[in-house]
């Protein structure tokens, strides 16, 4: 049996150029076991990527903030804190970054995330000042969010609800909002192109980046498998 997958989206199941990699839909469909698409982005991302490979709806959203598994939804967090900060940087002059309509913002619950070209010296100067947020960088945004959500967190949320250990899963990941993940589950993966943070966090680091080294550990474990 192939064992069960927490998969981060961005750097892990993407193309540098931050496309879904076309071999997700090959591989990830037949996949017999769950897979927990474990992201920074907010929940109705992971969702449809899910939906649209005919897979259930196991996902991690806002870097733990919001889980879904067999139905049921967890929200953890507190975004009016990470709005405060928000405030806050807007007020010395700080700019979000997505431009308007903001739909990385927009359906949003427990945190808040700012373009890479958001002074992040500001925003992390201003999060300083406030209890119990910090700023995550994943090399896609900088999440303001809660201290103690984390990925890591909702994954075991996520394997109760399925019935099933944390460390039953293996994952794989690119960055710092990866590492608690790598922590919770059995065995971790981070691809080449992976941050200090989780290059150190991870059992193994692959030789290749990106969804080549996502496939890669995929083969490995269906190997393993048989
Ligand atoms: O939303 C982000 O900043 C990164 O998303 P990821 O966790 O899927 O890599
Ligand atoms: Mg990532």
């Amino acid at each position: 049996m192939v064992p069960p997958l927490a998969l981060d989206i961005d750097g892990t199941l993407t193309t540098p150029d931050h496309r879904i990699d076309p071999r997700v839909f090959e591989l990830l469909p037949e996949w017999d076991a769950p897979i927990a698409f474990a992201t920074g982005k907010a929940f109705p991302y992971p969702v449809a990527l899910a939906h649209f490979l005919g897979r259930e709806e196991t996902v991690i959203a806002e870097n733990g903030g919001v889980a879904y598994a067999d139905g049921e939804t967890t929200v953890v967090g507190d975004p009016d804190a990470a709005w405060a900060v928000v405030e806050a940087f807007r007020e010395r002059g700080g700019e979000i970054g997505w431009g308007d309509g903001d739909t990385v913002n927009r359906w949003r619950e427990t945190e808040v995330a700012l373009s890479t070209d958001a002074d992040e010296a500001l925003l992390r100067e201003v999060a300083a000042a406030v209890d119990d947020v910090e700023v995550v960088d994943t090399g896609y945004a900088y999440h303001v969010k809660s201290t103690g959500v984390s990925k890591g967190r909702a994954l075991r949320v996520v394997a109760d609800a399925l019935g099933l250990a944390a460390d039953e899963f293996v994952a794989i990941g690119d960055s710092e909002n990866d590492v608690s993940t790598f922590e919770v589950a059995g065995e971790s993966y981070a691809v080449a192109n992976a941050d200090a943070a989780a290059r150190e966090a991870a059992d193994e680091v692959v030789e290749d980046g990106f969804m080549d080294g996502t496939v890669s550990v995929l083969e490995r474990l269906r190997e393993r498998a048989e």
